[in-house]
């Protein structure tokens, strides 16, 4: 038997089959063929990823799940059909929804009611009468595979301002005119149909492989590090950075743009900056990254202070759409630069742990590393002077293996 965890981040997607216990049977990974988000993009990555997993393996399938980068969303009709261009995680043209209250994730300017909301205030009447499902990135691939559109998980939900304690909607949610378009919200890892016969035999996949409810992105590095007891935290070093800590109670803070993830019976709390890896990617190569890295000196400090974003807007720790980038003075030497953005992330990093310890989440015991950035042992090193926090070893650092574990009920709420 294999299961099989597919990620759909932010620069590209990976897919990793497992064995039950949860060995490593292939890893694959697809580049998007474009930078600019499209539906038809991720459905292609969808199926040349599938096409990569060895068919042997593709043969043993019991389960399959998705992830993917949170509170993007895509528009469609009856048909499941896409009827607008999907609005990423990090899109804040729809501006903070003051219908949801202040304390709820979707009170943010790039939650997914906020984008829902846009849409139905400047999408013309002929494709505003077309509209029948908002759903997820994950939603939307996940349906591709077992043809029942309109289903989410409580994780991708949360920024449309589902309720992860009540487990439902509220009533101010439900009264909405954009109501009808809501999906149905279960667990994460929960079985929705089997694939659907035709894909199945497209790509050798037994017909009772089952299709389960994923997560997002963040959510999946948490469950590929292994961490599982409260007050162990996974920090994802990917195109952006994202922090999630174990926590026996749920916090919100919108103004720090921090809120709660349900985990079975825990808390992931945490908060997603848009400091990270696409700053790094935009002034270095992976190969300079991996050598310039290689010429600093973690133990010395940079004396650069920035907050590294390459646009105006930020959500967490300093929940602020118009936060200005700070990357000057740059200095000539690349070494140098790079010391700065790398130590200067790790501040913001240290800001958002100790914003969560402050709100009372428990101290920080362990803290594991997922990501593009999980492979930088310098950085790692940068990071654990500032933070000060013992560093786990992840079981893997890549978030699919956590979406394969949810799909081989290893985790998620209801683990085998
Ligand atoms: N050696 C490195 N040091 C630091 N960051 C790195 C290194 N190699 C890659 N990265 C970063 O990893 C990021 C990609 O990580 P990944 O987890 O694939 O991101 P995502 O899924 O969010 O697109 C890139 O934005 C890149 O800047
Ligand atoms: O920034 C992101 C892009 O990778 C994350 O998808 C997202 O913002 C993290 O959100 P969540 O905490 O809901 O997983």
């Amino acid at each position: 038997m294999a299961y099989l965890g597919i990620d759909f981040g932010t620069s590209g997607a990976r897919a990793i089959a497992i064995e039950p216990q949860g060995s490593v049977l292939a890893e694959c990974r697809c580049a998007y063929a474009s930078n600019n988000a499209s539906a038809q993009d991720w459905e292609h990555t969808l199926w040349a990823l599938l096409d990569q997993i060895p068919q042997t393996i593709r043969q043993r399938l019991q389960a399959i799940a998705i992830d993917g980068t949170s509170a993007t969303v895509l528009l469609c009709d009856r048909n499941n059909a896409p009827i607008t261009e999907p609005l990423l995680y990090n899109d804040s043209r729809g501006g903070a929804p003051t219908v949801a209250p202040v304390d709820s994730p979707a009170h943010s300017a790039t939650s997914s009611l906020a984008k829902a909301l846009w849409w139905h205030t400047h999408l013309p009447d002929h494709r505003l009468h077309q509209a029948h499902y908002l759903v997820h990135q994950a939603d939307w691939l996940s349906s591709l595979l077992h043809g029942k559109p309109g289903i989410s998980d409580y994780n991708n939900a949360l920024k449309l301002g589902y309720d992860p304690q009540a487990l439902a909607y509220p009533q101010w949610l439900a009264a909405l005119d954009i109501a009808p378009w809501l999906p149905a919200v279960i667990a994460p890892g929960t079985e929705i149909a089997p694939i659907q016969p035709a894909i199945a035999q497209k790509f050798a996949i037994p017909n009772q492989c089952i299709i389960k409810t994923g997560t997002t992105d963040s959510i999946a590095a948490f469950l590929a590090s292994g961490a599982s007891a409260t007050g162990e935290a996974v920090t994802s070093l990917g195109s952006t950075l994202v922090l999630k800590l174990l926590s026996s109670v749920p916090i919100n803070d919108a103004k720090s743009g921090i809120y709660s993830h349900r985990l079975g019976n825990q808390w992931l709390v945490g908060g997603a900056s848009n400091t990270g890896g696409a700053v790094l990617s935009y002034f270095f190569s992976s190969d300079e990254l991996h050598s310039l890295s290689q010429r600093i000196d973690p133990a010395q400090p940079s004396h650069l202070d920035y907050y590294p974003l390459l646009t105006p807007g930020e959500r967490f720790p300093i929940n602020d759409a118009e936060l200005s980038p700070r990357m000057t003075p740059r200095p000539e030497n690349s070494v140098e630069f790079l010391h700065g953005l790398l130590e200067s992330m790790a501040h913001i990093e240290a800001m958002g742990y100790q914003k969560l310890m402050d709100l009372g989440s428990g101290a920080v015991h362990r803290l594991y590393t997922a990501g593009g950035g999980a492979q930088n042992q310098v950085w790692q090193t940068i990071r654990h002077n500032i933070l000060g926090i013992p560093m786990g070893a992840a079981l893997h650092t890549e978030a699919a293996y956590g979406t394969a574990r949810l799909a081989a009920g290893l985790v998620g709420s209801n683990p085998q």
